[in-house]
């Protein structure tokens, strides 16, 4: 699939009037309603706001995780409403995903579930993917660490080890959903910190929910939602 580089396409995320409704009639009801969103290459912007005000709903859409039924996604200049589940699943690998939960598996070491997600990557040999692995677990400082079984790592250390698996293919787009939820305050704000920079190394845009106010201030961005609908975009860089 052709993607445009950064210079030819500005942003890594265009949606446009964008709605989404959960279950069917009669019980069908509307979750997003007429949402707007352009994120650029490089940016980092958190999404705060209430329990189901319809954060996650949007982070699995531009995901590609669920389809889009009113408006348009476009993630690298490819639209993701009316897209076959092949070029669904083409998107996917473009983009990093760090979850709550880091949700590694337990019988393969840090390194191994790091290069897991290489294996998608066909065009990449098994001695690269191994390579790649060690380099990014020793930018996030776990190179003393790449042969242990996540049950012997800290909170911590699994999520650096996701943060790893997430950045490893050098996507252009990274989806966090709470990433700091299960950290002590310390811990949280070294991983986002560690993302940040990590990110603007590889150009990599990150979209971040978060309840943790601590960190709002690594955002390029903070935008709110509220009852389904984008109720501020603020720039505070
Ligand atoms: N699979 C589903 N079927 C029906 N309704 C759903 C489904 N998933 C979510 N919803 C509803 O959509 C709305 C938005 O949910 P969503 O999980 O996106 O909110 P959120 O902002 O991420 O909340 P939280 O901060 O608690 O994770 C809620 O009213 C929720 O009940």
């Amino acid at each position: 699939m052709k993607l445009l580089q950064p210079m030819l396409n500005q942003y890594v995320v265009n949606i446009n009037n964008l709605n989404y409704y959960f279950d069917q009639q009669p019980l069908r009801h509307q979750t997003l309603f007429n949402i707007n969103l352009k994120i650029k290459y490089g940016e980092i912007i958190i999404m705060t706001g209430p329990s189901g005000s319809g954060k996650t709903t949007l982070l699995t859409l531009i995901g590609g995780l669920r389809s889009p039924q009113e408006g348009s996604i476009k993630i690298l200049n490819q639209e993701l409403n009316g897209a076959s589940n092949d070029k669904l699943v083409q998107i996917r690998r473009h983009i990093g995903y760090i979850f709550q939960a880091h949700n590694l598996l337990e019988f393969l070491t840090a390194r191994q579930n790091v290069q897991i997600s290489l294996e998608l990557h066909k065009e990449i040999s098994e001695r690269e993917a191994r390579y790649k692995s060690q380099a990014i677990l020793k930018a996030v400082k776990l190179g003393d660490r790449m042969n242990y079984y996540p049950h012997y790592l800290s909170g911590g250390q699994k999520q650096r080890v996701a943060i790893a698996r997430a950045l490893v293919s050098h996507p252009k787009l990274i989806l966090a959903d709470e990433p700091t939820a299960a950290l002590d305050s310390k811990t949280g704000r070294d991983i986002v910190e560690l993302m940040r920079q990590l990110a603007k190394q590889q150009e990599c845009a990150i979209l971040m929910v978060t309840h943790d106010n601590r960190i709002l201030d690594i955002a390029d961005r903070i935008i709110q939602m509220e009852d389904g609908r984008l109720i501020n975009t603020n720039t505070i860089n």
